[in-house]
């Protein structure tokens, strides 16, 4: 049985000792590069956690620091309840592992690639064809089986990879920027999937530049910047915002009739980005980017154009809470 120390926070105790992840202090460097810098997360159990950052913020060097594929050079890690150093054919039995790219599996057919990690896996041979099958259809991938991998498209390759990464039907789910590449149904799958996953229980950590989708799935969100977090939060608590001041598209049937007003009341706007500036439609539809105080603000902005006659069709934030938050932090670390 494995012990963990009581002094550890409620939260980093409870995520290693049931499934989760736990990452403290993690450093590793290539030569000079300090590609993580004293590192900590943790991701729960029954939930999906988003690890956000810019390029080259080590958001990969840490997925394969937990998917043992990378030794750290200082910190502890753990996986499932294991260290992938120390411990690393538990770990791995654990751990489902999707990276950004994929090796090209020259010779064989999507189902034996399938078989073969089933085989690495040591999964017992009478339910590997079911398994293989059932995951096929997950991915969409059933009617390919008996092509070879290396002719996959680049989208079709990620979903064979999200099928190679749960073969063995793992407690911890790691995927590097499993969306690229993916068409707008395969990306609602994903999100359908994985958010199922994290209803069974599974531990799923996923890395994304696409915020607006990791909104949609994610429970918790850890943002990362030269190799440290520097800010963990409740993905729900990040959108709860309702008070700041943000940019709204604002749209009217007449843009000559909403510019107009908004110039009368003195609100702070300009021309959408789909409007010319110097040949504003003069008695079409458009729009313009609109900076409001809070929901509150939006709520009145919408009952006072109304009241005025100016025919409006949509307001709606100019980008999501998770990209707020992201360019909020970004702008205070420059
Ligand atoms: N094998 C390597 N050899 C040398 N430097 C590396 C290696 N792998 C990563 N790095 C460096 O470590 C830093 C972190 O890279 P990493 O790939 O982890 O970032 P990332 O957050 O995943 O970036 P991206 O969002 O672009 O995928 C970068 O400065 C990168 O150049």
């Amino acid at each position: 049985m494995e012990i963990v120390p009581e002094e550890q926070p409620a939260p980093v105790a409870t995520a290693a000792r049931s499934g989760g992840i736990v990452v403290q202090g993690v450093h590793r460097a290539f030569g000079s590069v300090q590609a993580l810098d004293g590192i900590d997360l943790v991701a729960r159990p029954g939930a999906v956690t988003a690890l956000v950052g810019p390029n080259g913020s080590g958001k990969t060097t840490l997925l394969l620091v937990l998917a043992g594929l990378l030794v750290p050079d200082a910190g502890t890690v753990t996986v499932g309840g294991h260290d992938p150093v120390t411990e690393g054919p538990a770990a791995r039995a654990v751990t489902g592992w999707m990276p950004d790219t994929f090796g090209t599996w020259d010779s064989l057919t999507v189902r034996e690639v399938l078989q073969t990690f089933a085989a690495a896996y040591r999964l017992p041979a009478a339910g590997t064809a079911a398994r293989v099958d059932e995951l096929l259809a997950t991915v969409h991938l059933s009617e390919y089986a008996g092509r070879p991998a290396s002719v996959l498209s680049r989208g079709q390759k990620q979903r064979l990879g999200l099928a190679r990464a749960l073969v063995h039907d793992p407690q911890v789910l790691l995927l590097d920027e499993p969306a690229s590449g993916l068409d707008p149904r395969s990306r609602v799958d994903l999100r359908i999937l994985l958010r199922s996953l994290a209803e069974r229980g599974k531990t799923v950590l996923v890395s994304s530049h696409i915020l607006s989708e990791l909104e949609e799935m994610s429970d918790d969100v850890v943002f990362v910047s030269r190799g440290r977090t520097v800010q963990t939060a409740d993905v729900a608590a990040v959108g709860a915002g309702a008070d700041a001041r943000r940019t709204w598209h604002v749209r009217a049937l007449s843009y000559a009739a909403l510019s107009a007003w908004l110039t009368q009341v003195g609100a702070t706007w300009r021309p959408d980005e789909d409007v010319d500036p110097h040949r504003p439609p003069a008695d079409g539809p458009g729009g313009v980017l609109l900076d409001v105080d809070g929901d509150a603000g939006a709520a009145r902005l919408v009952r006072d154009a109304v009241a005025a006659g100016v025919p409006l069709v949509q307001l709606a934030p100019a980008a999501g809470a998770l990209e707020r938050a992201y360019l909020a932090l970004e702008e205070e670390r420059r």
